[in-house]
């Protein structure tokens, strides 16, 4: 097998079937942009980067491939297609899923080595001192929407035996925050998120861009923290079970604070200027324009949220810095040992990419956070219980950051506001389109804070 065998053409029908593919419901117009390939002894590795031109802005997929003589054992489900190159028959299977594929990828981040260049680069960077000697085993996590994780058993000298290996589907031209910021969490000492193991960084040809090249991150290894539960489901039980959950969340209050103050150690804080203050305004005003157009039942309330935006423009502003950009239950997890971690850094799915890595207000945390636990008692069914497990809650969670930060975030009470109606609008538009029966969660919110004395 000398090239690669058209991808496109075979490719193409997997690829607009997946769950990661976004553009669902246009016409797709899909064009390869470049390849790379990991050299390997046994079946061809190779990762094809492929835009489709259909949506307003194009958006660049990466797909790995790797094409056997023989058909992979166990690999049914992860057939992309059986192409006849001539020499009979290839079969292309979804990379991830292909044992081969996930080692040499894992391999290629901890021996910082490069891959081939077929018109796209690829280069493996290792974060810390993270030797693995071996990979026992290799397996793709289920139930993801936007990436593929691969999950593999290792051995290494440092005590880490379990790797996460998430393949960003879709490649953005400048650094994910999802890598570059729990990287330096993960270098300065932080148990609350988990310990880095690499990143694959590539670059290809992009239009778009003055440079006519466009470079971005392309994976992200982790240590894997088998055992944890995600924080969403914990509290779901507990609140159903009526169990008390203040001291965690007030726990989940203080590694907020403390996230926050080492990503401004990190990174940097500056004092918003009056345009950083406008732009924060003007987007809150183009997601209440764009929460009124897909969810007419928000119109009730656009005078009052108009009316509460337009009180925050003469408050005293809190400092810019980096922050986790779309923080909720479901981005924590609670270790084995009790304590939380954080994760997917990435910002929100909404947002373009470069936005995401613009340092925000913290205030935008604390409100994901507390219209998470407002979340709870929406999906039990805003019982008179669940809503006490709920205020409890919430309120533990800003004792337990106010404490820690030594933000009074009572006295930016309207922001916070503010800020949580943002999320409740940014919630109402995403319930729309991926989970209407959810709607009404957010939509109580937005009555709830418009009716709040201020
Ligand atoms: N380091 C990790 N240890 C344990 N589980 C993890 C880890 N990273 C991710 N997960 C699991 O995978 C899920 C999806 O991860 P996430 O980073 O949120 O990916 P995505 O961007 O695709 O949503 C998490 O909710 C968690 O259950
Ligand atoms: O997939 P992501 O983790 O990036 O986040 C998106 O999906 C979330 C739903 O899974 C959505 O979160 C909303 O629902 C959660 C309960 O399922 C709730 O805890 C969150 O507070 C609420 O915002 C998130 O907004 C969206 O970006």
């Amino acid at each position: 097998m000398s090239s690669p065998t058209s991808p496109l053409e075979h490719i193409a029908p997997w690829v607009i079937s997946q769950r990661w593919f976004a553009s669902k419901g246009r016409l797709p117009r899909l064009e390869l942009i470049g390849s790379w390939e990991i050299p390997s002894d046994g079946p061809r590795l190779l990762t094809h980067l492929i835009m489709d031109f259909s949506a307003r802005v194009p958006v660049l997929y990466q797909v790995p491939v790797t094409e056997r003589r023989e058909p992979l054992d166990g690999g049914e489900d992860a057939l992309i297609a059986e192409v006849d190159d001539g020499d009979g028959s290839v079969y292309l299977y979804d990379g991830p899923h292909d044992p081969a594929y996930a080692a040499a990828l894992l391999r290629m981040i901890s021996s910082s080595s490069s891959a081939t260049d077929l018109g796209a680069t690829a280069h493996g960077q290792v974060f810390g001192s993270h030797a693995i000697s071996d990979i026992v085993s290799s397996r793709v996590l289920r139930g993801e929407q936007s990436n593929t994780s691969i999950i593999y058993s290792v051995v290494t000298a440092n005590g880490i035996d379990r790797v996460i290996c998430k393949v960003f589907r879709a490649l953005h031209d400048g650094d994910n925050p999802d890598v570059v910021l729990q990287a330096a969490l993960a270098a300065s000492g932080s148990a609350n998120v988990p310990q880095s193991i690499g990143a694959v960084v590539g670059e290809w040809n992009d239009i778009g861009q003055a440079t006519g090249r466009a470079r971005g991150h392309l994976a992200f290894a982790q240590e894997f923290l088998a055992g944890s539960e995600d924080a969403w489901r914990f509290a779901l039980r507990s609140a159903e079970e009526g169990d008390d959950f203040t001291a965690r969340a007030s726990s989940l209050g203080t590694v907020t604070a403390d996230v926050h103050t080492l990503l401004a150690g990190a990174f940097g804080t500056t004092a918003p200027s009056r345009d950083e203050i406008d732009a924060t305004l003007s987007s809150w005003r183009s997601r209440l324009q764009l929460a009124i157009e897909e969810v007419p039942a928000v119109e009730e309330f656009r005078e009052t949220i108009e009316a509460l935006y337009r009180s925050t423009e003469s408050l005293d502003w809190p400092p810019l810095q980096r922050i986790h950009g779309d923080y909720h239950l479901g981005q924590v997890l609670l270790a084995a040992d009790g304590h939380w971690v954080l994760l997917d850094f990435e910002g929100e799915p909404l947002r373009p990419m470069h936005e995401r890595s613009q340092p925000d207000f913290t205030l935008r945390d604390v409100a994901g956070m507390l219209r998470s636990f407002d979340y709870v008692a929406g999906s039990l069914g805003s019982t008179d219980e669940a809503k006490a497990w709920t205020r409890a809650s919430r309120n533990a969670f800003l004792s337990g950051y106010i404490e820690r930060s030594g933000i009074d975030l009572r006295a930016h009470r309207e922001l916070l506001d503010a800020f949580e109606m943002d999320k409740a609008l940014y919630e109402a538009v995403y319930e729309a389109r991926n989970r209407p029966d959810w709607l009404a969660i957010p939509l109580a919110a937005l009555g709830r804070l418009a009716q709040r004395p201020r």
